[in-house]
C-alpha cells in the first residue's frame, strides 16, 4: 500500500510512514470506538503541508472531551507519549452511540474530511452495515477488519504498552477498600477473553495470533440496559449503573435461604446465593416494596450471574486459570467487576482469577490502527518496541 505513505522531509528521511491522520474505529452494536493517534513529532515540514483541514480536526479532537451532544472524549485513558509506527504522540480514545453513526458520517462532510485522500482501518459490524454511506460520502479508502482478530491485536498491544492495564481485586467483597493491584499479563500462557458488549464473545486464547471463539451470549450489556430502561424508566446507562449501584437486588431476587431457610447444604449451595432470577416478582407485596434501584441491581446481577457461569464452565472445560474481561459494559462498573471476581474465586474455591482491562471497550478499535500501521508501513516490529514514557 505505498500510495499511502509518504516520507517526511527533514528528521524521519530513512523511513516511509502512513499519511496522517491516523484513526482506528470500532462500529459496535451499541457504541462506536474511535482511537486517534495525535503526533507529536511533526516536523517543521510536515506542519506545513499538514494543511487546514487536519490541523482543525487535530485541534477540535484533542482540545474537547465532549463533541456535540453524543461524543465523548475519555482523557483519563489516553496514553501520552508513546512509540506507534515510528512517530511518537498521544493516544486517544473517543465515543459515542452508534445510533448517531449517520450524523456523525456528516459531521466529517461538514469538516470537509471527504475532500482529504486518507485510509481508515475499520471494524465491528457497523463496518460493515455503514460500509456503503461511509465510501459514499467520505470517499476515504476503508480497510474492513475481522473484530476479533482486531480485539486480539489491541489487547496484545495495549498490554504491553501500558504495564497498569491489567489488574484485578484481591479483596472484592472489601467495600472500604477492594484492594485493587495490577496484574503482571504474560500473553504465553493460555487464557479465556470474555468480551462484554451489546452481547457476549467468549474466546479462547492461546497466543497473540492463535484463539478460537469457544462461544457466545446474547445476555449482555446490551440486555441489562435494556431490561433497566424497561423497568425503571431510566434512559442512559449511566444513569443505570448509579441506580443499579444503590439498589439492593436481595428484594427481587429469590435467594437459596428464602426457599431453605438456610443452605442447601447436600449439594454446596449456600442460602446467600441467588435460587432463582427476579423469583420475588410475583408476588404483589415484594413488587411494591422494590424500588427502581433494587430492579436496576438485579438487572446486573442476574446478567453477571449468567456471565459468571458460562465463564466458569468454559475456563474449567478449556482448563485454564486467568478469565480476562474486556467491553464496555464494564465502563464505570466496579461493581460489576467486584460481583464477577467474587464469583469466580467462589465457584472456583480460589483457582480462577478475574482479570479487568483499563481501556475495556477500545481494544478492537486500537487493533485497528494497529493493522494500519503495519499494512501501510510494512511494520509488525512496533509491539515489542512500543513503550510508555
Ligand atoms: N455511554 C454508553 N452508552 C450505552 N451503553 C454503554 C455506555 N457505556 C457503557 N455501555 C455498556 O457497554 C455496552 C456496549 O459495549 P461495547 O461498546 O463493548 O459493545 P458494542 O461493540 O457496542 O457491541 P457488540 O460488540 O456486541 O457489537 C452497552 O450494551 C452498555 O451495557
Ligand atoms: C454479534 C457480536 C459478535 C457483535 O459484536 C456480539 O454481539 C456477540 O457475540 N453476540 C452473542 C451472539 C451469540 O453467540 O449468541
Amino acid at each position: 500500500m505505498s500510495s499511502n505513505t509518504t516520507s517526511s522531509a527533514s528528521g524521519h528521511e530513512e523511513k516511509a510512514y502512513p499519511v496522517f491522520p491516523w484513526f482506528g474505529i470500532d462500529i459496535g452494536g451499541t457504541l462506536v470506538k474511535l482511537v486517534y493517534f495525535e503526533p507529536l513529532d511533526l516536523t517543521a515540514d510536515e506542519i506545513r503541508s499538514e494543511g487546514e483541514i487536519l490541523m482543525n480536526i487535530r485541534r477540535y479532537l484533542t482540545s474537547n472531551r465532549a463533541y456535540g451532544e453524543d461524543g465523548v472524549r475519555d482523557d483519563e485513558l489516553e496514553l501520552s507519549n508513546i512509540e506507534l509506527g515510528g512517530r511518537r504522540g498521544t493516544l486517544h480514545f473517543i465515543r459515542f452511540p452508534t445510533s448517531k453513526m449517520m450524523n456523525f458520517i456528516d459531521m466529517c462532510v461538514m469538516r470537509n474530511l471527504h475532500t482529504l485522500t486518507f485510509q481508515i482501518f475499520a471494524t465491528g459490524g457497523g463496518a460493515y452495515k455503514f460500509e456503503k454511506d461511509i465510501v459514499d460520502k467520505l470517499q476515504i479508502s476503508w480497510c474492513k477488519c475481522d473484530e476479533l482478530d482486531t480485539l486480539m491485536k489491541g489487547l496484545c498491544y495495549i498490554s504491553k504498552l501500558n504495564s497498569k492495564e491489567c489488574f484485578y481485586y484481591e479483596e472484592p467483597q472489601n467495600d472500604a477498600n477492594p484492594n485493587k493491584h495490577p496484574f503482571v499479563f504474560d500473553i504465553k500462557h493460555p487464557f479465556l477473553l470474555v468480551n462484554i458488549g451489546s452481547g457476549i464473545s467468549i474466546l479462547h486464547v492461546e497466543s497473540e495470533s492463535s484463539y478460537r471463539r469457544i462461544t457466545g451470549t446474547s445476555i449482555g450489556g446490551g440486555t441489562f440496559l435494556g431490561l433497566c430502561c424497561l423497568l425503571t424508566g431510566c434512559s442512559s446507562y449511566d444513569e443505570a449503573i448509579q441506580l443499579a449501584s444503590e439498589g439492593d437486588s436481595n428484594k427481587v431476587d429469590k435467594l437459596v435461604k428464602d426457599i431453605y431457610g438456610g443452605d442447601y447444604e447436600r449439594f454446596g449451595l449456600p442460602g446467600h446465593i441467588v435460587a432463582s432470577s427476579f423469583g420475588h416478582m410475583n408476588s404483589l407485596e415484594k413488587r411494591e416494596q422494590a424500588s427502581k434501584a433494587d430492579l436496576a441491581r438485579a438487572t446486573l446481577v442476574t446478567v453477571l450471574n449468567n456471565i459468571g457461569s458460562i465463564s466458569m464452565m468454559c475456563a474449567q472445560t478449556e482448563n485454564v486459570d486467568r478469565v480476562l474481561f474486556s467491553g464496555s459494559f464494564l465502563r464505570i462498573n466496579e461493581v460489576s467487576m467486584r460481583i464477577l471476581a467474587y464469583a469466580m474465586d467462589y465457584w472456583s474455591r480460589g483457582k480462577i482469577k478475574a482479570i479487568f482491562l483499563e481501556h475495556e471497550g477500545y481494544f478492537s478499535a486500537v487493533g485497528c490502527l494497529r493493522q494500519f500501521i503495519m499494512d501501510t508501513n510494512n511494520d509488525d516490529t512496533d509491539l515489542t518496541n512500543s513503550t510508555q514514557k
